[in-house]
């Protein structure tokens, strides 16, 4: 059976209650949001891909027993002109939009010229941040919009450049102990330069985003080419950013309105250039002095990283072309047999010496840990050579217990992907054992796996997996299931009376007491 990408999904504003089997967790109380696309055609118009989609939200909120489901599309200017226009109006990633399509080139240029291009979107489909006390949906634009995490209704549109230069932010910020949140963003040819800023919002009371500091930039390696990246890794003491060669070619960009293209073919990919690793001091704000490269890749999301004995570890889920944006197209999915095109992703360990590299003989691999594969050799002075070991293949939308968030850690949950853009299996993969335990079930699409630690739990896999699954066999409901993250087998699920969808990333708030 086929997962129908292409069709629009209902909301569900009115909280249902849904129908458990098996034994909730008493401890497990708090609300699982889950952010998506949602809407692909107004009146005439379709979008071309799926991640444009318009945004619709899911919670789960489970209390004293019960869970309760609902679900809302974002009410953002994006919806909203969309559907006063009866059509797609503001452009994303993947479709350009015409306010008025009678317009010819020229008119185009002209609209170009008067600076009356579309405001850039606000539709936030791909996860949720929080910043201090404020929950916001967010894609990767400038604009992030704030939401009401109990009834899912949409609040204030929030432009980051209000409070810094940025173009681009990404939808996967870290968290510190304390609250703090990290995000970086891009800032596109701004006084003759373009950068990666890196930056930090403590956790205040509401309106935190006005405490934005800036940590560090990065220059980029060139003007008018700055990567694309989709999240960046943090440890105790350093961000990693991976500088790879999955480009935006600016001056593309700056003509892709008046030549009727998409932004996304002002994506490049540069399979003949390296991936630079940034390592970086969030003490000092300041690269470590050693230039660590690796042979081209894209990566979209970081697992975990932490330090040891003088390394950085880090681990991402790494692809060699850009096929899995390719594949998302709304007309590639409708021919799923197509799809088995795409790269097979891998999660993949990367270590870093942060020791200096004086007296090391050039050829030299300084990795010094028993347990990884992974090398770095000495190219030239101060610049390594950096080799990936492979933890296992097939796998995306990685979770980790986040208490474990730039610690040692042994335990990875994600989404098994076998040659289709339809999941339908997650699993949980033991690093060091390299021992894989899966769950499925019979016409069964599981979401991205998130982990909730059991309150004052022992060890890292002490809690529960919470996923999300559309179950296409006839006559019954999706369903959200918890499962026992030791064993990874079943505790509890609770079916939620509705048909749900395919999204992408979700935020657990845990109930305060
Ligand atoms: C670029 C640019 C601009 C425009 C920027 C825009 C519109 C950016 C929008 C960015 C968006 C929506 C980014 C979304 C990224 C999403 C990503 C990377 C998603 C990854 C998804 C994965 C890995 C999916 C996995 C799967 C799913 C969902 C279902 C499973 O069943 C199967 C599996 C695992 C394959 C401006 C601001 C106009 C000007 C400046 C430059
Ligand atoms: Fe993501």
């Amino acid at each position: 059976m086929a997962y129908d990408y292409a069709k629009n999904r209902e909301e569900r504003p009115d909280p249902v209650k849904a129908d458990i089997k098996g034994n909730l967790p008493s401890w497990l109380q708090g609300t699982l949001l889950r952010n998506g696309p949602g809407i692909f055609s107004v009146g005439d118009t379709t979008y071309n891909h799926w991640f444009d989609g318009m945004a619709l939200m899911h919670s789960f909120t489970f209390k004293d027993g019960e869970v309760i489901y609902r679900s809302r599309y974002l009410r953002g200017d994006t919806y909203k002109d969309n559907m006063a226009a009866k059509r797609i109006v503001v452009s994303e990633m993947g479709t350009m939009a015409y306010p008025d399509p009678s317009k010819n080139v020229i008119s185009r240029v002209i609209t170009f010229l008067n600076h009356t291009v579309p405001d850039f979107t606000d539709n936030c489909g791909n996860n949720f941040i929080r910043y201090g006390k404020d929950y916001y949906a967010t894609s990767e634009t400038n604009y992030i919009r704030k939401v009401d995490p109990v009834t899912l209704e949409t609040q204030d549109k929030v432009d980051y450049m209000k409070y810094l230069a940025v173009n681009l932010v990404t939808s996967h910020p870290h968290y510190d102990k304390d609250g703090t949140a990290y995000n970086m963003g891009t800032s596109i040819a701004e006084k003759g330069k373009t950068k990666y800023t890196l930056f930090k919002v403590p956790d205040t009371a509401a309106g935190a985003l006005k405490n934005l500091e800036v940590i560090c930039t990065v220059p980029c390696r060139s003007l008018l080419s700055p990567s694309y990246y989709h999240s960046f890794g943090m440890t105790d003491n350093y961000f990693i950013f991976i500088e790879q060669p999955f480009k935006l070619d600016i001056l593309k960009m700056a003509t892709a309105y008046m030549r009727g293209v998409n932004w996304a073919s002002c994506l490049k990919f540069c399979p003949e250039e390296n991936t630079l690793i940034h390592l970086i001091d969030r003490k000092t704000g300041k690269e470590v002095g050693i230039k660590y490269y690796t042979e081209a890749m894209i990566v979209y999301h970081h697992v975990n990283a932490f330090e040891e004995d003088g390394h950085v570890i880090f681990d991402v889920i790494a692809y060699e072309d850009p096929s899995l944006y390719n594949m998302f197209y709304l007309n590639v999915l409708k021919e799923q047999s197509k799809t088995s095109a795409m790269s097979v992703p891998k999660c993949k360990r990367f270590a870093l010496p942060v020791q200096t590299d004086k007296g090391i003989d050039v050829g030299d691999d300084m990795v010094k840990l028993q347990y990884t594969t992974a090398s770095a050799v000495k190219e030239k002075e101060g610049k390594l050579l950096c080799q990936p070991e492979v933890l296992c293949d097939g796998v995306e939308l990685p979770r980790i217990n986040y208490d474990f968030n730039g610690k040692k850690y042994r335990f990875v949950y994600m989404t098994c992907v076998a040659m289709s853009a339809v999941a339908t299996k997650i699993m949980k993969l033991d690093i060091e054992t390299k021992e894989r335990t899966e769950w499925r079930e019979e016409n069964c699409w599981p979401s991205e796996p998130v982990f909730i630690p059991r309150p004052n739990g022992e060890g890292e896999d002490d809690g529960v997996v919470l996923t999300t699954v559309i179950n296409s066999n006839p006559g019954e409901s999706g369903f959200i299931l918890v499962l026992d993250a030791k064993s990874f087998k079943e505790v509890a699920r609770a079916y939620v009376n509705a048909e749900l969808h395919m999204d992408m990333h979700g935020y657990f708030i845990p109930m305060e007491n």
